[in-house]
């Protein structure tokens, strides 16, 4: 019934116009020289790791998993090639065959790595007493942990790469509501696999109720302002380690964040493309092995949906970024390293991606480690001045985007999005 709605809101109208194709190849980046090799104990800890993980990682990793492991036992790839109609083994094939003549021990750091990126919780709670890594249960689309003084709120959609559907909302504000009063000293945000989040999940269009579409759009924008509001009010220090892409409002939330941390995976890679270095950029990717995590990027391709800006990113992303960089972001859908973010104000600092996660949890732990009423009380005496206004911003933002939501130009990109006839 869904789908005919749209199908018939497009039929009102010409064909949609298609959404820009972009995309970078997906590659990881070469261990660099001054990266710590894995050692072996390191390596058979992370495939007990992997036995260890609650949640299947995906088709995805798991073949990314069997290729390292193959590169790091073996060494390239010795296997005769499948036929065609093998396709779990021509599968397997292409992933290790693709590492090409990646060293062994690249690949058992790249190995360890990926295995660490899958759940860091596994990591942190591999360096505590167990019994002190309590996993809050109830959620579905989030695993909400909470151990050595930080509760770890991680976005568990990664098949649908961390969308955030009308649950996820809600889950999201529970789960915060319940960090504000727990006895955590942070909050951290996080992505399960390989994005942070992709943002407003686009099926959200698609259930109209018997009220019709201008009811669940009126729905949709009370929904939004009370989900920005529980990070313009949250009292904790509130960090995001962005492990992936990040996308619409997962970026612009960030606004709100005490601190944000990235991985430079990306920089070099998109920055010489950019800049036209084609020798470069051959040299570079001719070190690169295939791909096992995305690079963080950060993208907000508001009027490629024809919607507007929210998270009150109108508000905070000039003040952090200037007025015209704002404008390359939220109105013309530039898409930022994490380098460039770094360099714009919205990542707080960027991590070497081989360490990002050991980095970044121990620096978290420090953290967590400090006074909690003075790191509350500071965290008040810098936000309240704003809290206000930002409340306001909030609320018009969320006016606008109701009227953004019922507009043809939105309908046609959601449209576009759901047909899969291109994607951002
Ligand atoms: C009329 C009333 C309307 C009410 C509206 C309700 C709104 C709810 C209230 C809150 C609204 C807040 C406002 C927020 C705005 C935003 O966040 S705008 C940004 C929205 N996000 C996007 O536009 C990104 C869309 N996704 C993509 O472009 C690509 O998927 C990708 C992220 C670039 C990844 O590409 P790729 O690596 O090729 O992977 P895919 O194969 O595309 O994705 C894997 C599967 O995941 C699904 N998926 C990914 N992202 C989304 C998403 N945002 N929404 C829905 N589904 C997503 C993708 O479809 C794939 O699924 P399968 O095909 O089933 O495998």
């Amino acid at each position: 019934m869904a789908m005919a709605y749209l199908a018939w809101r497009l039929a009102r109208r010409s064909c949609p116009s298609s959404l820009q194709v972009t995309s970078f190849p997906v590659v990881q980046l070469h261990m660099n020289r001054t990266a710590m090799r894995a050692s072996q104990k390191d390596f058979e800890n992370s495939m007990n790791q992997v036995k260890l993980l609650k949640k299947d990682p995906g088709n995805e990793v798991k073949l990314k998993l069997y290729a390292l492991y193959k590169q790091a036992t073996e060494g390239p790839c010795n296997m005769p090639k499948p036929g065609v109609f093998d396709l779990i083994n021509k599968a397997k094939w292409d992933a290790w065959n693709a590492l090409g003549s990646l060293p062994k021990e690249a690949a058992r750091q790249n190995y360890v790595d990926l295995v660490s990126s899958l759940s860091p919780s596994l990591e942190s709670s591999s360096q505590v007493e167990p019994g002190t890594d309590r996993k809050s249960t109830g959620f579905e689309t989030l695993v909400v942990t909470s151990e050595d003084g930080i509760t770890k709120i991680m976005f568990n959609r990664p098949k649908k790469k961390n969308a955030i559907n009308t649950e996820m909302y809600h889950e999201i504000m529970r789960a915060l509501k319940a960090a504000s009063k727990d006895d955590s000293i942070i909050t951290v945000l996080t992505g399960n696999g390989d994005y942070y989040s992709s943002g407003n999940d686009l099926t959200n269009f698609t259930d109209i109720p018997p009220g019709g579409v201008e009811e669940k759009a009126k729905n949709n924008a009370v929904l939004l302002r009370e989900f920005v509001g529980c990070f313009i009010d949250f009292p904790k220090p509130l960090i995001a380690v962005v492990n992936g892409p990040a996308v619409g409002i997962s970026v612009t939330l960030l606004g709100l964040f005490d601190a944000v941390y990235a991985s430079d995976r990306v920089s070099q890679l998109l920055e010489s493309k950019r800049s036209g270095k084609q020798r470069e950029m051959r040299a570079f990717e001719s070190s690169f092995s295939v791909a096992s995590h995305k690079q963080a990027t950060f993208h907000t391709p508001f009027s490629h949906l024809g919607q507007s800006p929210e998270g009150c990113s109108s508000y905070t992303f000039p003040k952090i970024m200037s007025p015209a960089k704002a404008t390359e972001m939220l109105i013309f859908g530039k898409k930022l390293t994490a380098g460039e973010a770094c360099a714009q104000g919205l990542v707080t600092e960027v991590f070497p991606d081989s360490t990002f996660q050991k980095e970044v949890w121990t620096r978290l732990k420090a953290f967590a480690k400090l006074p909690p009423n003075a790191l509350r009380i500071s965290k008040e005496v810098i936000r309240k001045r704003e809290r206000e206004k930002l409340h306001a911003v909030n609320a018009e933002e969320c006016n606008v985007l109701q009227g953004r939501w019922l507009s043809d130009e939105c309908t046609n990109a959601v449209v576009n999005f759901l047909s899969r006839k291109s994607k951002l």
